[in-house]
């Protein structure tokens, strides 16, 4: 499994050098949490603060949306270096729109989903897409504990043959369910960057076999 650390778990007064520092422990990819406080209860950052550090490191930038109007927004995030974009198939803006706006700039587009959302409602874009985004918490705020329940839908789409992410309580004993699910990208905030260890942490979920505890 890819391993995206995701910087909402970070120290935000050093967001370049914290970037850099999960490059050095192993990450595949940087995940960034943008929240609008409409879409989520939560307000994190916009497409400045990604630009601003997009410098630091040379890793793959997967942009999560969790706002209302993501294809306004989507030539800010392609302008500040977003590699991957996720927006949420809840959201107000057309998902083909979409879609194709990113993969003009020259970006993978892929759709989240929230937990109550079924798997059902995504399926007839998966040709359009490059990776589908399954939250397994409600978005809008790390730290929260991992929805079993969802790796119902990571089968469902690795069965359609998708490219699949999950987002939200990823931990050494979380990532063994997703990768048995067969998950390909685990997003992890709070299990990383509160490590002692960040590589190890990182090097743990990428197994996928547990620890003892
Ligand atoms: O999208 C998110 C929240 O909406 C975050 O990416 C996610 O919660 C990661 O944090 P943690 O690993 O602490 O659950
Ligand atoms: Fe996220």
């Amino acid at each position: 499994m890819l391993i995206a650390p995701s910087m909402l778990s970070s120290d935000f007064s050093k967001l370049g050098e914290e970037t850099a520092r999960m490059e050095r422990a192993g990450a595949d990819w940087i995940h960034l949490d943008v929240m609008d406080a409409h879409f989520v209860p939560n307000l994190t950052f916009g497409a400045p603060i990604v630009g601003a550090i997009r410098p630091y490191t040379k890793l793959p930038f997967d942009v999560h949306l969790m706002i209302s109007e993501p294809l306004r927004y989507v030539d800010d995030f392609l302008k500040a270096g977003a590699d991957i974009i996720s927006f949420h198939l809840e959201a107000e803006s057309s998902v083909h729109e979409t879609i194709r706006a990113i993969r003009a700039g020259g970006a993978k587009p892929a759709v989240a989903l929230k937990p109550k959302t079924p798997v059902e409602a995504v399926l007839p874009f998966l040709d359009d897409l490059d990776m589908v985004l399954v939250m397994t918490v409600e978005p809008g705020f790390g730290g929260q504990s991992f929805m079993a329940p969802m790796m119902d839908k990571v089968r469902t789409l690795k069965a359609h043959g998708a490219f699949v992410e999950v987002d939200g309580g990823i931990n050494p004993q979380t990532a063994v369910a997703a990768k048995e699910a067969g998950v390909d990208v685990c997003v992890a905030g709070t299990s990383v960057f509160h490590a002692p260890d960040a590589a190890k942490a990182i090097a743990t979920l990428r197994e996928g076999k547990g620890v003892v505890l």
